[in-house]
């Protein structure tokens, strides 16, 4: 069995990489950074280390690398012959994976090799979706769409497990043990069933539910822990003023997510606690700069701090400690991220106000837009 994955980073290698591995796959990671795909190349395995207590490692063997902007045709023709597809890339490059991935799938359907599912696994509603509207938009007739729709499965996914980037080791990857995959069985055209993923009908609650429980909560300590120059995720969640405001936050989610869903309030209780323990990990070292990274898509509508105030403002709920967290995003001021840079020249240059209903996209007189330019501003 062969599977294409793009993106051979932190989650790629550190979880997509062990499940497909354990199901029989030979994995052809494909990236554009050239030194790990050489590394992959010459290596044709790695390690999976989990920071626990007692050390466990898990070997992933049968790998290999692809340049996507080096060697197209090798990518397509890869493709063209995949069991699998799988995506990890960041939800900005799913239109730069389009073109390539686009004339894969076509090869493929017009060689009548049958069905395949891509799976693009990122911190977003609906990624798979996303990536199957660049790919039709690639399309060049009707009829070529038309294959595509018949043929290609694009499954939205949620997947968890937290993988900081990996500072040394090489190829080797430090992954917390814990790990959850879930995916969308309607969205698929294959019967292939991963061992390790849960299939469901209905995505739309679990995907909420992590990136609005995990995501939210992680961003929290990203983005207050970042403001008290706090370095890590595990010592700002050690912090107890910063722990209770975490913990406060994550009860705002879960009221939206068991007036919307209806999970249990005590299963949501157990799940909040759970996720708490996994940020004190101290074996992981994972920096708050990696977790608050891209602050302009975390601020965007649908994302983890905006995605739920908007809900919650909806159904008439106050979320005063998500706001915070939303007002704190905006200060998050990275050097080495672009998107930390770019807010801060906008704050400069249009203001407060301006650059929230900017960046949130809410409208200009949404009472969301006063209560966070309070927070900036106290
Ligand atoms: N790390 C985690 O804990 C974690 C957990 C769950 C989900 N995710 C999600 O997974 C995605 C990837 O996160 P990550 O932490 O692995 O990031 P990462 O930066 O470690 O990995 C991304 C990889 O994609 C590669 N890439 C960039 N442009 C590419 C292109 N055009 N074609 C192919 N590859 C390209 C990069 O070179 C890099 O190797 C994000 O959407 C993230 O939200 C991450
Ligand atoms: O990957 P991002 O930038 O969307 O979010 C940063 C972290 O919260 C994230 O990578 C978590 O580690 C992961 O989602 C855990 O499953």
């Amino acid at each position: 069995m062969l599977a294409v994955h793009f993106g051979a980073g932190n989650i790629g290698r550190g979880f997509i990489g062990e499940v497909l591995h354990k199901n029989g796959y030979d994995i052809y990671f494909v990236d554009v950074a050239q030194p790990l795909i050489d590394q992959l190349n010459e290596q044709k395995s790695y390690y999976i280390r989990l920071a626990q207590e007692k050390e466990e490692t898990v070997l992933i063997k049968n790998v290999y690398g692809l340049n996507s902007q080096t060697q197209a045709d090798e990518v397509i023709d890869t493709l063209a012959k995949a069991d699998l597809i799988t995506v990890s890339a960041g939800v900005n490059i799913l239109p730069l994976i389009a073109p390539i991935l686009a004339k894969g799938l076509l090869k493929r359907v017009e060689a009548g090799a049958g069905a395949v599912d891509v799976i693009a696994c990122e911190n977003a509603i609906g990624a798979s979706t996303t990536l199957k509207g660049h790919v039709l938009d690639e399309m060049k007739d009707n009829k070529a769409k038309e294959a595509i729709l018949a043929n290609v499965g694009f499954p939205d996914a949620a997947v968890d497990r937290i993988v900081p980037n990996q500072t040394r080791d090489g190829l080797n990857v430090l992954v917390e043990p814990f790990f959850e995959w879930v995916v969308a069985a309607k969205g698929m055209k294959t019967g292939e069933r991963l061992q390790g993923v849960n299939y469901v009908e209905e995505l739309n609650p679990y995907i909420e539910r992590k990136l609005y429980t995990v995501n939210t909560g992680h961003a929290c300590l990203a983005y207050v822990g970042f403001a008290q120059g706090i370095p890590s995720i595990a010592e700002a969640v050690a912090d107890q003023s910063i722990r209770k405001e975490l913990e406060e936050v994550l009860k705002e989610t879960s009221r939206l997510l068991e007036e919307k869903y209806q999970f249990d309030g005590a299963e949501l209780k157990e799940y909040r606690e759970k996720i708490i323990n996994r940020f004190e990990n101290v074996h992981l070292s994972d920096p708050v700069e990696r977790v608050g990274r891209n602050p302009l898509r975390k601020l965007s509508a649908s994302d983890r701090l905006i995605g739920p105030l908007v809900q919650l403002y909806n159904r008439g709920i106050k979320a005063p400690h998500l706001v915070k967290v939303a007002a704190a995003a905006f200060q998050f001021d990275v050097p080495s991220d672009e998107e930390s840079v770019k807010i801060q020249s906008m704050l400069k240059e249009k203001g407060v106000t301006e650059t929230i209903i900017e960046v949130t996209s809410l409208s200009a007189d949404h009472p969301l837009v006063t209560q966070i330019k309070a927070e900036i501003e106290a």
